[in-house]
């Protein structure tokens, strides 16, 4: 390999400029050009809701443009993989993730505690739904989808006809709009998807060179955070679409006798959720371990939301748990 890397990205300004990101970290890593390709995905297309379109709408072209060789890598947000590996792909690199939690981008500066009961807030994920409607703060919550710019000008533009949206964060601030978020939103009220705020870089397996060489981008806690997470979402067999929420942050723990003088121990600590979308069963459990079980860490995580009937909630077949209600608190 001597040309540039080709990557594959999907054209959008968020995507264009997490794929812009890398490319950049990529070179200044190792020296190697990288050249934008872009690919149209069936999501771009079309502008039906996400859950109607079914998994991975933003992925699979990209998927295919790799496998089939035209492309050399893809960044994804990594929320919007679906869980299950792709043949023959793999994700070499997870770079520093982005602050994962959702922003609120309300009139008047409010914040979500400021919006009066019926204020019209606008989301079309089921887990930020959920989560609106757990809050028991009486908010209309209506269906929205499209691009950043799109969606914050149902609030900012001239045609301004809801009185806030939910975003991430992250997407926000690739975009250099992280000035109109109005409240950062804590995760014990709005638990953020997935792996969100995380990039995945993904190429052939069998491209071993460039598998050794974007390992240099990758950062251990943000890898083992996002590992946590989607563990817990693929034992829940849930999709990007889910109203299932996880979080999980890498922090120094306490070292114990047995570790050796100086180390620095490392904590990882998950918390997740899955809520009805009327908001009215809202389950939410957290866990903590060290990061190297990271993935059993989630496993364990979603077995006992499952034990307390996340099946239920997310309508899945043959539920035999009991059907515990939490109703609308997170605390
Ligand atoms: N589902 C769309 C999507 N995929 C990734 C992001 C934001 C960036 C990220 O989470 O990494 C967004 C927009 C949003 O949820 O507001």
């Amino acid at each position: 390999m001597s040309g540039p890397l080709r990557l594959g990205t999907r054209g959008s300004a968020l995507a264009m400029a997490q794929s812009g990101h890398v490319a950049a970290a990529i070179t200044a890593a190792t020296g190697r050009a990288v050249e934008l390709v872009e690919v149209v995905t069936a999501g771009d297309r079309s502008s039906a809701p996400v859950q109607r379109l079914g998994v991975g709408v933003f992925v699979s072209a990209l998927r295919d443009a790799l496998t089939a060789g035209t492309i050399d890598l893809a960044v994804h947000s990594y929320k919007d993989l679906p869980t299950a590996q792709a043949d023959g792909l793999t994700v070499a690199a997870v770079p520093p993730r982005q602050d994962p939690r959702d922003a609120l981008v309300a009139t008047g500066g409010r914040t979500l505690a400021e919006l009066p009961p019926g204020a019209v807030v606008g989301t079309g994920a089921l887990r930020r739904i959920a989560q609106l409607h757990a809050l028991g703060l009486h908010l209309e919550v209506t269906p929205i989808r499209g691009n950043v710019d799109t969606r914050l000008g149902r609030v900012l533009g001239p045609d301004a006809d809801l009185d806030a949206v939910v975003l991430a964060r992250a997407g926000l601030a690739r975009l250099d709009r992280a000035d109109v978020i109005t409240e950062t939103l804590d995760p014990m009220l709005m638990l953020p998807a997935p792996a969100q705020g995380a990039l995945a870089v993904e190429c052939r397996i069998d491209d071993s060179d460039l598998v050794e060489l974007l390992a240099a981008l990758d950062h251990a806690p943000s890898r083992a955070a996002v590992t946590a997470e989607r563990a817990l979402l693929a034992t829940l067999e849930a999709g990007c679409s889910a109203p299932v929420a996880a979080y999980a942050v890498i922090a120094e723990g306490e070292p114990t006798g047995s570790d050796a003088e100086g180390d620095v121990v490392h904590e990882i600590y998950l918390r997740g959720a899955v809520i009805s979308p009327d908001g009215s069963r809202d389950l939410r459990l957290s866990r903590t371990g060290t990061p190297a079980d990271a993935a059993e860490i989630g496993k364990a995580l979603a077995a006992e939301l499952l034990d307390l009937g996340a099946d239920s909630i997310l309508g899945h077949e043959g539920t035999t748990g009991p059907r515990t209600q939490q109703f609308g608190s997170t605390e």
